[in-house]
């Protein structure tokens, strides 16, 4: 067949598929209308989730998974514009990893507010500047970004959904060469994921690695300075103008964080795929057992605890513990309506979520 006809019948389908689009964008149009007159929420991550599950499950043709995931989260994403335009808040500048999670979630048409740190994220949600804030929260290889932990704690909000994203670093400088650099910024996570390449390549150079709020905002910095070299994205390098010298110089290729959509009193109905995340404020832990008398309530009803992270509760000079508490199903799950029951008093419920892995 010739180029000309291919094309004429890519044309006829793209024809068809913008009609068909609109079509799904007047039906998404008057679920808006419902939600607006009963007050529901517009992001339903449980119901994208099924769409994703089902397209997967009946597709026979070229497309994986992946390619379904990356068009229809973006028809999603457009589609919930469509409903009610909401503002999205994360950590940047822009170019950031947490900026590329965001939009892996609400796509390239949101309206978005790059903040300058963590805390300045959850403030914003929680005053309503934002309807969502996406924060790093661990690193599969590091282990957690403690302030969005700390911050988990500290502010009452719930968390809508989660975000993995592969983290790939490069390594940006103005600098001619290796030895005219003095100062390397980045995000402290970040020169730990880095570090194999780190001691390789400043073995015996006096390098200062200065911690700054975001891997974006170290590529802004190294743009202001010749003697200094940002680990960031090549996303974040490209924009800020800072030539790049190294690629992947993660320690490992199975580099990956993982991100929280953070926002006010949300609740997602169960997906059948789901996990909880939860703070316990166990009394008194000097006494034998108590974490374990907790834990096991969730190993009698077989429910997998996915994480647990201690965190200090900085009560004056004692070394005293929260935990962070993570595990799979859904609060509304019989078995776990139990063990949060039990525990009212001293367990607080930040949201069950579609699991992403
Ligand atoms: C249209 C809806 O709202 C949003 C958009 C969706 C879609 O485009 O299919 C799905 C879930 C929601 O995030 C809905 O809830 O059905």
């Amino acid at each position: 067949m010739s180029l000309e006809s291919l094309r004429n019948q890519i044309d006829t389908l793209d024809d068809q598929l913008l009609n068909l689009l609109n079509q799904r964008m007047e039906l998404v149009r008057r679920v808006g209308e419902l939600k607006r007159s009963t007050n529901a929420v517009i992001y339903r991550p449980e119901r994208e989730k099924q769409i994703l599950d089902r397209l997967h499950e009946q597709n026979n043709g070229l497309l994986n998974r992946e390619a379904i995931e990356a068009i229809f989260l973006e028809i999603f994403a457009v589609s919930r514009n469509l409903e009610l335009p909401e503002r999205v808040a994360y950590l940047g500048p822009e170019g950031s990893f947490t900026h590329q999670a965001a939009e892996s979630r609400f796509g390239a048409m949101s309206t978005y507010v790059a903040l300058p740190t963590i805390r300045s994220v959850f403030e914003s949600v929680e005053t309503g500047r934002v309807r969502f804030g996406v924060v790093p929260i661990e690193n599969n290889q590091e282990g957690v970004v403690s302030e969005a932990v700390d911050l988990l704690l500290e502010k009452d909000l719930t968390i809508a959904a989660e975000a993995q994203i592969p983290v790939h670093f490069t390594f940006a400088t103005k600098a001619e060469n290796l030895t005219d650099i003095t100062h390397i910024y980045s995000k402290d996570i970040a020169f730990r994921q880095c570090s194999k390449f780190l001691n390789d390549s400043f073995d015996g150079l006096k390098v200062e690695q200065v911690p700054v709020e975001s891997t974006s905002k170290a590529a802004k910095m190294a743009a202001q300075n010749p003697n200094s070299a940002a680990l960031c994205s090549t996303i974040a390098a490209k924009l800020f103008g800072v030539p790049i010298l190294f690629g992947n110089i993660e320690d490992s290729n199975l580099n990956r964080t993982r991100f929280l959509i953070l926002a006010k009193d949300f609740v997602n109905q169960p997906s059948g795929r789901d996990k909880t995340t939860m703070i316990a404020r166990l009394p008194n832990t000097d006494r034998p057992g108590v974490l374990a008398e907790f834990l096991q309530e969730f190993n009698l009803r077989r429910i997998n605890i996915t994480k647990i992270e201690s965190r200090p509760l900085r009560e004056g000079a004692t070394f005293r513990y929260w935990f962070l508490l993570e595990c799979e199903g859904h609060a509304t799950d019989p078995d776990l309506q139990e063990i949060l029951n039990h525990h009212a008093a001293e367990v607080k419920l930040l949201g069950s979520y579609v699991r992403v892995s």
